[in-house]
C-alpha cells in the first residue's frame, strides 16, 4: 500500500480540509445513504477538491464495507481527495492483528485510516473500563500495526476539550502515544459539542505548544458554534479541519463545509480547494442536499438561497451605489447570487434593482417609482406578496413604466356552480365568455373543484387560438387565508407556479373570494408567459385585468 497524498489542492499537505459527510454526516437522524448514494456524494466532494474523504466505517456496516469494495474496484476514481476508512482503536485486552474490526480498516485498501479513540479519563474508566495504561497501549498497538502496514493514520482524540480540562495528563498521553506510533495528525475532538470559540482556540494553543504535534479540530455544533470553533481553532494553528455538507452529523449536527470553507478561503486567505472550487461550493451544496432526500436551508451561510437576499429598502438604496456596501463577499465567489426582494418593506431603490432584474428599466424614472413603491405598499397591506410572485410583480412595473403587458384574451364573465348530489361525488362546472382572435368565445368545463372548472373552461376557450397555451402547466398552486383587521372579513392569498417545461414562474391573486383570487393568479400567469409569445391586452395587479369587460372584438358566439 502506498501512501497517498491529497493531489492538486493548492495547499497540498500543509492544509487538510477533510470531510465525514459519509460517516458523521450519515449519523444524522433521518439520512440513509445506500452505497449508490455514498458513491455520487464521494464524487462531488472530489469535485469539489476537498482533500480527504472519510467514507465510512468498513467492518462496522455492511454498506460501509461495500463502498469501499466498489470504491477499490475502481467504481471511484478520485483526481483530489485520499479516502479515508474511518474505524476504532483495538479492543481492550487483544492485539490489533487479531481485532476484526482492525483487519476490515485494513481489507477495505483505503490509504488512509482516522481511528477513534478515548482521550477523557472518565470515558477510559467508565465506557472503555480499562486504565490509561492500557488505553495508550490500545491506540500505540493500532496506530503501528497499521502505519506499518502502509496507511496513513489520522487519530481521532475523543472527548478532547472535556478530557483535558477533566484530566490533562490522561489526554496528553493519548496524544502522544498515537504521535510516537506514527499518527500524522491528532484531531481534538469536541464530541458532545459543547464548546465556545475562546476557551476552545486557547486550548489548541496549549496544545500546539506544548506537543508541536500537527493538530486537527472537528467540531459537534450543539452550542451552535461549530463553524466558529473550528475557524477559530485554525486561527490556533491546526491545519486539518474535518467537516460534514451541509453540518449534518449526529444531534445538532457537525461544522458546516460550506461555511467553513467560505471562511478560510473568503476570510483567511487559505487556498483549501483547487482554482474555481470555491464557485462551486453553493451547487455542491445544494446536490448533497438532494441525496441526502433534505431540503436546502435557504438561509445557510454563504449557500443559502437567502444567503445574499435583500428585504430592506434601506439595504437596497445602497446596494444601487455598489453591492459589496450590504454584502460581506461577492456571492459569485461562492456561487450563488444576489436577490432583491419587494415587499412592503421596499423602498424605490428596491424596485428599480428588481426592475432591472426583471428587464423594466425604472432608473431615472422617480414618478413612475414613487407610484410603483406607493401601489406596492397598498397591495401588501392589502394581503398581497410579491416577495414570491416576481412574474405579478413585473406586469405591476411594467404598468408603472408605460410598458405594460398585453393580455391574450379578455373576459366578458365567468360563472362557477357546485353540484352535490347524494351518492355521487362534488362535481364543479365553470363557463367562462372571453374575447380572443377577433372572437367572442363561450366555453364550459367540469373540474374537481371550482378552479380546477374554470381553468378547464378557460383553457378549452383559448386553446384554439393560443398555440402556447397546452405547454403552460399549473406546477403548484398554494392558498392562504389572511385575517382581516378588525372589523373586515378575512382575505384569500393564492399563490400559483406555472412551468412551460423551460421556465418557472410565480404569481399572486388576492380577494375575498378564493375563487376570484385564484383566477386573478391564474389570469396574471397567462399574461406573463403571452409576454415573451403573442401580444394581446393589458395586464397585472393594479392595471384593468382580464377579467375586466370592454373589448373592442366581436361578439361572435
Ligand atoms: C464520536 C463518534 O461519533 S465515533 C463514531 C461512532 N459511530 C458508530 O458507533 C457507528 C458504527 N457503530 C457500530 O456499528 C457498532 O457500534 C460497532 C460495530 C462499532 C460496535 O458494535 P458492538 O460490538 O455491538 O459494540 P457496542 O456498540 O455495543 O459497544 C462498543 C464497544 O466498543 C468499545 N469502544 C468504544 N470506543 C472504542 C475505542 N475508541 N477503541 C476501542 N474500543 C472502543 C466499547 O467499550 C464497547 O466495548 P464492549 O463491547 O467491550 O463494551
Ligand atoms: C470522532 C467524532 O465523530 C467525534 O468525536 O465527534
Amino acid at each position: 500500500m502506498t501512501r497517498q497524498e491529497p493531489a492538486d489542492t493548492p495547499l497540498g499537505d500543509a492544509f487538510h480540509l477533510y470531510d465525514t459527510t459519509l460517516r458523521d454526516g450519515a449519523q444524522r437522524e433521518g439520512i440513509s445513504y445506500s452505497v449508490q448514494d455514498k458513491l455520487a456524494v464521494a464524487r462531488l466532494l472530489d469535485e469539489l477538491g476537498v482533500g480527504f474523504i472519510e467514507g465510512g466505517w468498513p467492518g462496522a456496516l455492511p454498506k460501509d464495507t461495500e463502498f469501499f469494495a466498489r470504491a477499490a474496484k475502481g467504481e471511484l476514481q478520485l483526481k483530489h481527495a485520499a479516502l479515508v476508512a474511518f474505524g476504532a482503536t483495538r479492543k481492550a485486552g487483544t492485539t490489533a492483528e487479531a481485532d476484526p474490526q482492525v483487519q476490515a480498516l485494513l481489507d477495505s485498501e483505503a490509504p488512509v485510516v482516522t481511528l477513534v479513540a478515548k482521550s477523557d479519563l472518565r470515558h477510559i474508566e467508565r465506557a472503555l473500563r480499562v486504565d490509561v495504561d492500557e488505553a495508550c497501549a490500545m491506540v500505540k498497538d493500532t496506530v503501528e500495526f497499521l502505519t506499518k502496514e502502509g496507511r496513513r493514520v489520522f487519530l481521532d482524540a475523543e472527548h478532547f476539550f472535556d478530557g483535558y480540562a477533566y484530566s490533562p495528563e490522561t489526554s496528553l498521553r493519548i496524544l502522544d502515544a498515537a504521535a510516537h506510533a506514527g499518527a500524522d495528525v491528532l484531531v481534538l475532538c469536541d464530541t458532545n459539542g459543547g464548546q465556545l470559540p475562546l476557551g476552545l482556540a486557547e486550548t489548541v494553543r496549549t496544545i500546539k505548544e506544548k506537543t508541536g504535534f500537527r493538530l486537527g479540530i472537528h467540531c459537534q455544533d450543539d452550542t451552535s458554534c461549530a463553524v466558529a470553533n473550528s475557524v477559530a481553532a485554525v486561527q490556533a494553528g491546526v491545519t486539518h479541519v474535518q467537516c460534514t455538507a451541509n453540518g449534518y452529523g449526529e444531534r445538532a449536527g457537525n461544522a458546516d463545509l460550506f461555511a467553513v470553507t467560505g471562511n478560510l478561503v473568503t476570510k483567511l486567505g487559505l487556498d483549501v480547494l483547487p482554482t474555481g472550487g470555491a464557485a462551486e461550493l453553493t451547487r455542491v451544496s445544494h446536490a448533497l442536499a438532494e441525496i441526502a432526500n433534505i431540503a436546502p436551508y435557504t438561509h445557510q451561510a454563504y449557500v443559502g438561497a437567502s444567503a445574499f437576499a435583500h428585504k430592506a429598502g434601506l439595504h437596497a438604496s445602497a446596494i444601487k451605489v455598489d453591492p459589496l456596501l450590504y454584502n460581506h463577499i461577492d456571492p459569485s465567489s461562492v456561487g450563488n447570487d444576489m436577490r432583491v426582494l419587494v415587499t412592503e418593506m421596499a423602498g424605490r431603490a428596491s424596485l428599480e434593482l428588481k426592475g432591472r432584474e426583471l428587464g423594466v428599466d425604472l432608473a431615472g424614472r422617480p414618478e413612475a417609482l414613487t407610484s410603483a413603491i406607493t401601489k406596492v405598499k397598498r397591495l401588501e397591506s392589502e394581503g398581497w406578496s410579491f416577495e414570491a410572485a416576481d412574474a405579478s410583480l413585473e406586469l405591476l412595473l411594467r404598468q408603472e413604466a408605460d410598458v405594460p403587458a398585453e393580455a391574450p384574451f379578455e373576459l366578458e364573465s365567468y360563472r362557477v356552480v357546485l353540484d352535490h348530489r347524494a351518492d355521487a361525488e362534488v362535481v364543479a362546472e365553470a363557463t367562462v365568455k372571453v374575447h380572443v382572435g377577433g372572437q367572442r368565445v363561450i366555453a364550459t368545463a367540469e373540474g374537481i373543484g371550482p378552479v380546477h372548472a374554470l381553468d378547464a373552461a378557460l383553457r378549452k376557450a383559448l386553446s384554439p387560438h393560443l398555440s402556447w397555451l397546452d405547454s403552460v402547466e399549473l406546477a403548484d398552486y398554494k392558498v392562504r387565508i389572511l385575517q382581516g383587521h378588525p372589523g373586515t372579513d378575512a382575505v384569500t392569498r393564492v399563490l400559483v407556479q406555472s412551468t412551460d417545461g423551460e421556465r418557472e414562474w410565480t404569481t399572486v391573486g388576492v380577494h375575498g373570494n378564493i375563487v376570484e383570487a385564484s383566477w386573478l393568479a391564474l389570469c396574471d400567469a397567462l399574461v406573463h408567459k403571452s409576454t415573451t409569445v403573442a401580444p394581446g391586452l393589458r395586464s397585472g395587479p393594479g392595471a384593468p385585468p382580464p377579467g375586466t369587460p370592454g373589448s373592442p372584438a366581436a361578439d361572435v358566439d
